[in-house]
């Protein structure tokens, strides 16, 4: 049987692609490539370009592969691009989930994982690691796109024989320890991405948005988690849900918090260079302090997280910026060399 990847072009869906393969899965992504690229999906999955709210491709695919399960990465992620078009997060992340559910239903597959986010939760009332069944209270659309579509989930779970798994990442880091893949989105604005371009001289520093928050430093606490503990938690979801597992909603962090600044030294420590920090105000809609309670994952999916080291998720995160600048000058001089030859 094979997995369906949905976003499997994308920066989690293609580290997933690549788990599965090691772990003997078959693997089918379906992509548009609209933010991912068809070079980060594993050379052994078998590919389908188009959208996942293409009911006669959905049909065709399930037609053409013995798919026992779906994980549905596709979505689009940008929180402020959220605010500024919340009908196309609307869209994306919730009508097409919708007619994705529809389709794995109508085909008779009973097992799907779905990317939801600690963006779900907003503000809570205190800075404790947030539980699973903490008010859930998003502050704009693109959260607010993914509680509705795990809303749909869970219904649709308790009236057909369908059985999901919705995991809230955190906020999601580094990349593949064999180098095979990382995040490779052009504008990305995840913390750890930006510094580590800082600390390669892809750009001329990082401003550090709000330094009075109520936190021991002053600035934004998160739970930062390595993209291959977060797939490893997929696979488990994928086995619990073969094995006859119930309906789950599951945070995936570590359940411990670091600051800016904390991120931002550890950068510069393990890159063993310095670049410029801007203290600025804070960014609109940023909480003090975002930090999991996953003891539900690592109880019911028996998930044991194994690169659970800020130094690891850096380092990671370096090697894979590297990669990408080798690859942009590879690029540039291939354009080069063509323009040199051709006739014109
Ligand atoms: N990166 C994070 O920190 C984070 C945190 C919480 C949740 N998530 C969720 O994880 C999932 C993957 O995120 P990512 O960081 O890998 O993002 P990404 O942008 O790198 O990947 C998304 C992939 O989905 C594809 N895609 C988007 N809409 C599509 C559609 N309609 N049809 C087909 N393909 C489509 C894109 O081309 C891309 O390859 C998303 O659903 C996101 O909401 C990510
Ligand atoms: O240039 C930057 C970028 C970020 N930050 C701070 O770093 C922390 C982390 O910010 P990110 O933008 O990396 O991530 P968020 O915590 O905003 O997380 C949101 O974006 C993530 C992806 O970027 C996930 O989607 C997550 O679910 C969603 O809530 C925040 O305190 C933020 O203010 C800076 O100071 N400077």
């Amino acid at each position: 049987m094979a997995v369906l990847v949905t976003g499997g072009a994308g920066y989690i869906g293609s580290h997933m692609a690549w788990a599965l393969l090691d772990a003997g899965e078959e693997v089918v992504v379906l992509d548009r490539l609209s933010t991912g690229f068809r070079w980060a999906v594993p050379p052994a999955a078998r590919f389908y370009l188009g959208d996942v709210g293409n009911q006669d491709l959905l049909a065709q695919v399930f037609a053409e592969n013995r798919i026992d399960a779906v994980m549905h990465f596709a979505g689009s992620i940008v929180v402020p691009q959220s605010v500024a078009h919340p009908l196309e997060y609307y869209d994306n992340n919730t009508s097409k989930t919708r007619l994705l559910a529809e389709a794995t239903i109508a085909a008779g597959i009973k097992h799907f994982v779905f990317s939801s986010t600690a963006a779900v939760y907003g503000d809570q009332p205190d800075d404790t690691p947030v539980l699973e069944s903490a008010p859930l209270q998003p502050k704009n659309p693109y959260g607010q796109s993914k509680l509705m579509a795990e809303i749909m989930l869970r219904d649709a779970a308790s009236a057909h024989d369908f059985r999901f798994v919705a995991l809230r990442y955190f906020n999601v880091a580094g990349a593949d320890p064999q180098g095979r893949t990382g995040l490779s989105t052009v504008g990305a604005t995840h913390l750890i991405k930006i510094a580590v371009e800082a600390a390669l001289a892809q750009r001329s520093g990082v401003d550090i948005f709000g330094t009075d928050y109520p936190t021991p430093d002053g600035t934004g606490i998160r739970d930062y988690i390595h993209v291959s503990d977060l797939v490893e938690a997929h696979l488990r979801a994928l086995s619990y849900l073969r094995r006859g597992g119930e309906a789950l909603i599951a945070n995936c962090g570590y359940g411990r918090g670091y600051s800016v600044l904390e991120v931002l030294q550890t950068v510069m420590r393990v890159s063993g260079e310095r670049f410029d920090l801007r203290y600025g105000p804070r960014r609109p809609g940023d909480a003090a302090s975002v930090v999991a309670n996953a003891t539900l994952a690592r109880r019911l999916l028996d998930w044991t997280p194994r690169h659970d080291d800020l130094d690891v998720i850096v380092q990671t995160a370096l090697a894979w910026e590297r990669h990408l600048m080798e690859r942009k000058i590879g690029d540039l001089r291939e354009l080069r060399q063509r323009l040199a030859t051709a006739a014109f």
